[in-house]
């Protein structure tokens, strides 16, 4: 161990790396050393360079601790011929057109019961003593739990109602057990992989690893069965989706994606879950994953696909609550674009759809895109292995083997990318803003030039977020649908500031948005 692996830890203990690396690169300019034998890069357009390609690949040791649950997948794998097909398979099965099948999914198993659980609250609140709908709520949990049961439902094709859960729920601590297991076995990597009773937060990450690998073969091997029936029991696949008999959700777009190649070959036809060959693929199909690789994939979906999601949600929250006139200004919008009738009940309230909050939301679309920049949930650095023939950056030449890692969170502040960075502004997304010239005191209206090479918040190019649509589609309905039925304001204005910390994802420190919320049916005709 180096003094620069100290650093590493150091940083990491703090769980403000991110802020950290901020304020390197402020004082000491777009690269400085990270460690014995990596630096940081901080250049949004330099950034896109590196990222275009696969030349600048993901170091498999970092990389596999975290997201390698079960099977090397999408998101662990180093090797580009295994990434590009699996790409190739999954990208298709998150376009825009694939997340308007699901959506209908994503409302049922997240949205309304998330809204009806809100005004179940507001009514048990009017209903005692105080009369007042008014009540109390911790946005932060209710969104993990959100996310959860959206995410369950897509990648393991079924909800785990954590929404209206009281106790929680094995799964969730499966989970919860794994994360935290993969902080400790990071810092002490001789603690994985084996039973620790003795250790118990050790042995609960280790249980909850075997728990969730389970429930993912599980899920899979049940639903091939599913679908087996169904081929018995209609003419074909389209008879079924008329009569309503396919789920609409992610596994099952997985299991339906084929990639362009034919493949004949009994011996690249994928093994089922007992180790033996499929067969060989009909030609012209192309090749479809194996139950073990489909496993693997809805595990790391779930695994990168809902904390994430549910970090971007609390932080919309706050940066709009904390600046009251965009809050306002988005009510506004929101209630013009979707009038409440006059005679709307909790029951009876429509739910906006994506494409008309798309449409007809542009502030909101702007507030979404200005808090990925400022929070963004994925708040630490990238790292990537620099290729042969090393990497030049200005006067600096590094070493090929060394790790370049690039800052999101410090990349979406850059001074040279955006105007007043380290001003929440969702308008420069909008419209022109004024850009000072820190030379001549001056300055000009224009777009931010960050606006055009986009936010790093996704990353971009090839190892680019598969779910990108996805979380932003879960973003949408639920902000939309939350502020249309409901106002909110912090519970408690005078202690409301939140401590951002980095554990793989950007959350509040105290896990807590404790808010009020009230609903707006109230002062119609509907009460409860
Ligand atoms: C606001 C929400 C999200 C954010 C900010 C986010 C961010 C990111 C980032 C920064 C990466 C690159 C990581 C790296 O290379 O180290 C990534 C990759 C990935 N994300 Fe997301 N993500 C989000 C939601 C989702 C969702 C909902 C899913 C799926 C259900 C998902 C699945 C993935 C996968 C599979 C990869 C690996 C892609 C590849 O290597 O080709 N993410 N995400």
């Amino acid at each position: 161990m180096g003094i620069g692996d100290f650093d590493l830890y150091y940083r990491d203990l703090t769980a403000k790396s991110f802020e950290l690396t901020h304020q390197r690169h402020l004082k000491y300019g777009p690269i400085f050393r990270l460690g014995p034998e990596s630096v940081s890069i901080c250049d949004g357009k330099f950034a896109k360079e590196i990222l275009s390609s696969h030349r600048f690949r993901k170091p498999k040791e970092i990389y596999s601790h975290v997201f390698q649950v079960f099977l090397p997948n999408i998101f662990t794998t180093a090797d580009p011929d295994f990434h590009r097909q699996r790409k190739g398979l999954l990208a298709p099965v998150f376009t825009w057109a694939n997340m308007r099948r699901i959506e209908g999914t994503v409302i049922e198993t997240g949205i309304r019961p998330l809204l009806a659980k809100f005004h179940r609250i507001a009514r048990a609140n009017a209903a005692d003593k105080s009369g007042k709908p008014a009540a109390v709520v911790n946005l932060y949990k209710e969104f993990t739990n959100l996310t959860f049961d959206i995410t369950g439902r897509l990648t393991f094709g079924r909800s785990f109602n954590i929404i209206n859960a009281d106790a929680s729920q094995e799964v969730f601590d499966w989970f919860s057990g794994y994360f935290y297991y993969v902080a400790i076995t990071r810092i002490f990597p001789f603690l994985n992989n084996r039973p620790m009773p003795f250790i118990p937060p050790v042995q609960r990450g280790y249980i909850g690893r075997r728990g969730i690998v389970n429930l993912a073969i599980t899920t899979v091997r049940e639903r091939l069965d599913y679908l087996k029936e169904l081929d018995h029991a209609y003419p074909d696949r389209e008879a079924a989706a008329i009569a309503g008999k396919v789920p609409h959700d992610i596994l099952q777009l997985m299991i339906d994606a084929r990639d362009n190649v034919a493949d004949t070959s009994a011996d690249k036809a994928p093994p089922n879950l007992n180790g033996s060959s499929a067969g060989p693929l009909k030609m012209g199909e192309g090749r479809c994953l194996s139950p073990e690789e489909l496993a693997s994939e809805s595990l790391v979906q779930m695994v990168a696909g809902t904390e994430t999601t549910s970090s971007a949600l609390s932080w919309v929250m706050y940066a709009l609550l904390s600046h009251p006139h965009h809050y306002q200004r988005l009510v506004d919008e929101v209630l013009t674009a979707f009038p409440l009738p006059v005679d709307a009940t909790s029951d009876s309230v429509d739910i906006i759809r994506a494409d008309s909050i798309k449409a007809r939301l542009p502030f909101l679309g702007a507030v979404i895109q200005e808090t990925l920049r400022y929070y963004p949930s994925a708040s630490t650095s990238i790292p990537r292995v620099i290729p042969e023939g090393g990497l030049d950056y200005g006067d600096y030449h590094v070493p090929a083997g060394y790790y370049v890692s690039i800052p999101l969170y410090a990349t979406n502040r850059d001074p040279q990318l955006w105007s007043r960075p380290e001003e929440f502004i969702p308008e420069r997304w909008l419209a022109p803003v004024h850009r000072p010239d820190p030379d001549s005191g001056s300055g000009a209206t224009v777009m931010d030039p960050g606006v055009k090479i986009g936010i790093m918040t996704f990353l971009s190019g090839p190892r680019g977020c598969l779910g990108r649509n996805l979380a932003l589609m879960e973003l949408q309905l639920t902000l939309a649908n939350l502020i249309r039925q409901f106002n909110w304001e912090f519970a408690d204005p005078a202690n409301s500031m939140l401590n951002p910390v980095e554990y793989i994802t950007l959350r509040p420190e105290s896990k807590e948005l404790l808010v009020t919320l009230t609903p707006r049916m109230e002062h119609g005709h509907n009460r409860y």
